[in-house]
């Protein structure tokens, strides 16, 4: 997380917020009038038409005929470790201060997109999170986020203060090495080691994975297939042919998912809880829960009953993160957020 502030301006500016959840492949927008206001006005405009962010953003305002708001929270991703920002899948870099800046705000705060989705969990109605398995969600212990989109987004929410308030984890969890679980999968790996060197979660839990995934099977099996470059070819033609290698390639993605989120879950002890966003699985429709995804979640040899326990969740609905964004805003400066304390203080 990381923030610039006009000179002089004050630590919680009033007036209108801009707010953003920044992909690779979509930028959304939304307003709120204020502090605690409604999230109105929710656009995406697709990044490659816009050679900027900062133009993506005024192209925005004039759409929606709003006014320069006085601060901004934008969720974006890519690690956000300082001034200078350089996105992971896509060709945007700025300064966030030059950013704030040219926009005329009093404060901009920058932030990782999931670690803007892990803040709003808490926020969202039951009916924007579909169970996939069973499982009770503890109280006050934490949360686990994980999401294939243009890349694969991965956050946490940790409860600090004896639960009474949550933090948001900020890493790059979806470039974790990848594991096989079987021989299929130890072939696929070998593949796409050959291709990429390192093969990160990443490389099968995204759009352009699952794409990789139906070529590497292809060329395991020596065949030329059809022509597929797109994720959404890839649904398509499972949906339509169940012994089609685009299905087997959408199986592996769903058994890669649970494992890798499995892991997650050991990892932060995510007993609250473990939710899948992002812009593939929302489109799989029941399809995650008739897959691997459940049993691989749990494979974890003695703690099978651990996981067993840990709900998942399915995030739908739109820009969720946007709330998440919103309230970003809202938190206190942390010692662990020596940028902001230094800017603040
Ligand atoms: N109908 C579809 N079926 C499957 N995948 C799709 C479909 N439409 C778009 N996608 C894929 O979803 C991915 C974009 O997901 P998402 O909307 O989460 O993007 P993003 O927020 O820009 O990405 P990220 O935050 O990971 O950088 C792209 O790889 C795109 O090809």
């Amino acid at each position: 997380m990381h923030e610039a502030r006009a000179p002089g301006a004050g630590p919680q500016p009033a007036g209108p917020r801009l707010l953003g959840d920044i992909g690779g492949t979509n930028a959304r927008f939304g307003w709120q009038a204020g502090p605690q206001a409604a999230i109105t006005q929710l656009q995406v405009l697709p990044c490659l038409e816009h050679a900027r962010l900062e133009d993506a953003i005024r192209a925005y305002l004039h759409q929606q005929g709003l006014p320069p708001p006085a601060c901004a929270a934008l969720g974006i991703a890519n690690p956000v470790t300082g001034d200078a920002v350089k996105m992971t899948n896509h060709a945007w870099a700025f300064s966030i201060e030059g950013l704030r800046a040219a926009l005329g705000l009093d404060r901009l705060l920058m932030l990782n997109d999931f670690s803007a989705l892990a803040l709003a969990l808490p926020a969202l109605p039951p009916q924007a999170l579909r169970a996939v398995g069973g499982g009770t969600a503890a109280p006050d212990a934490p949360r686990a986020l994980i999401g294939p989109g243009t890349g694969l987004g991965v956050s946490g929410l940790l409860p600090v203060g004896g639960g009474a308030e949550a933090w948001p984890l900020s890493g790059e969890g979806g470039h974790v090495t990848l594991a096989a679980s079987t021989e299929r999968e130890f072939r696929v790996i070998q593949v796409l080691q050959a291709r990429y060197g390192h093969v990160s979660a990443e490389r099968v839990l995204s759009g352009p994975g699952l794409v990789d995934l139906y070529h590497a099977l292809l060329a395991l099996e020596g065949k030329r297939g059809i022509e597929i470059v797109s994720p959404a070819q890839v649904l398509e033609r499972a949906g339509e042919l169940p012994g089609s290698t685009a299905n087997e390639a959408l199986e592996l993605f769903c058994g890669f998912l649970g494992s890798v989120a499995g892991d997650l879950a050991l990892t932060l002890g995510a007993r609250g809880g473990v939710y899948v966003g992002g812009g593939i699985v929302p489109r799989l429709g029941e399809r995650l829960k008739a897959s691997t995804f459940r049993e691989r979640f749990e494979a974890k040899g003695r703690f099978r009953g651990y996981l067993q326990a840990i709900p998942t969740w399915v995030i739908d609905g739109a820009a969720p993160a946007l709330l998440g964004a919103a309230r970003a805003l809202d938190l206190p400066v942390r010692p662990a957020d020596p940028q902001a304390a230094a800017s603040a203080g």
